[in-house]
């Protein structure tokens, strides 16, 4: 005979999983409006996903009209990428007005380490109490270290296993919770941490991708702002899946990148339920 389980006795995973399928579906039913300060780079495939997952992208980033829009968004997303110093006054203003309305912001230090300038930059953002940050294992060990020059450029020259202890320490001294994306999505509030088992390797060569996730996890975070560690969490994973299931259908990363669109736009329950793979790491 099968036991019933009771949902408090359901094993982690099944409720990581239906916790996930819950905050995509709050998403696609509120389609909460997320404001984008970020890269040249990455501003369509960003508002892409986003639209794909059931948020309303907005690429709004003139410091004039952040006072009248910036109230009105559910969350802010800041990406450093392709950093000038008059676009910095702009991201700080719309984090500070983020945090004054109450809405969590989420902050991707894109390749802190590689300049002075980025670096400090990053530092001050880091300063302004972002509710997540989300960036790669180089990007998150930089900041964490303050240091410059461990870096290649954007991409990631470490494992994101290898920046768990970077991850926790800045968690614990900025009060932001801390993603690590790569093979393993670490995600940590400085005490907790949890692996998002899901993704493939290919969605390393597509740029943005990274990008793009952190505007997903503000998406998350948007609609349950009060357990942005499990939003964060169930962000990587999805688009993980999105990104798994996009595979079977690709040849290569620009069909991935197309493929990867569609599957998080057609991501139904079971899907989500059979394939979000997020576990508990040793602390
Ligand atoms: N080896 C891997 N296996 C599975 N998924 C991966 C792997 N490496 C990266 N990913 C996934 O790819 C996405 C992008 O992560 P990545 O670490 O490449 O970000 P990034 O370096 O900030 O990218 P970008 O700067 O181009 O936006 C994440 O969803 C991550 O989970
Ligand atoms: C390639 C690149 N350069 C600056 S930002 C960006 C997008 C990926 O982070
Ligand atoms: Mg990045």
């Amino acid at each position: 005979m099968e036991m019933e389980i009771k949902p408090s006795e359901k094993p982690d995973s099944t409720r990581w999983a239906s916790n996930a399928w819950a905050l995509l579906c709050a998403i696609r039913s509120q389609s909460p409006l997320i404001q984008c300060i970020t890269n040249f780079v990455s501003m369509d495939l960003m508002a892409n996903t986003l639209l794909s997952a059931g948020a309303s992208p907005a690429m709004i980033h003139s410091v004039e009209e952040i006072p009248d829009f910036t109230p009105h968004t559910r969350a802010l997303c800041v990406n450093v990428g392709t950093l000038s110093p008059n676009w910095l006054p702009a991201m700080k203003a719309a984090a500070e007005l983020a945090c004054k309305s109450g809405k969590p912001w989420v902050l991707d230090p894109v390749a802190a380490g590689a300049s002075g300038f980025r670096l400090r930059a990053c530092l001050e953002l880091v300063e302004l109490k972002p509710c997540v940050i989300r960036g790669n294992a180089s990007e998150i060990i930089a900041l964490s270290r303050a240091s410059i020059g461990l870096t290649k450029g954007v991409d990631s020259s470490h494992e994101s296993i290898d920046a768990v202890e970077a991850a926790k320490s800045l968690a614990q001294a900025s009060g932001a919770i801390v993603a690590v994306s790569g093979a393993v999505d670490i995600v940590t509030d400085g005490e907790r941490v949890v692996g998002a088992h899901n993704g493939v390797p290919m969605m390393q060569r597509i740029t943005a991708t990274g990008c793009s996730v952190t505007a997903l996890i503000a998406a998350f975070v948007a609609v349950d702002p009060v357990n942005a560690f499990e939003a964060t969490a169930s962000a990587l994973s999805i688009f993980g899946v999105a990104g798994e299931m996009g595979m079977n259908m690709a040849k290569g990363p620009a069909t991935l990148r197309m493929h990867l669109i569609d599957s998080l736009y057609g991501l139904d329950e079971a899907d989500v339920l059979s394939r979000v793979n997020i576990t508990s790491l040793p602390r």
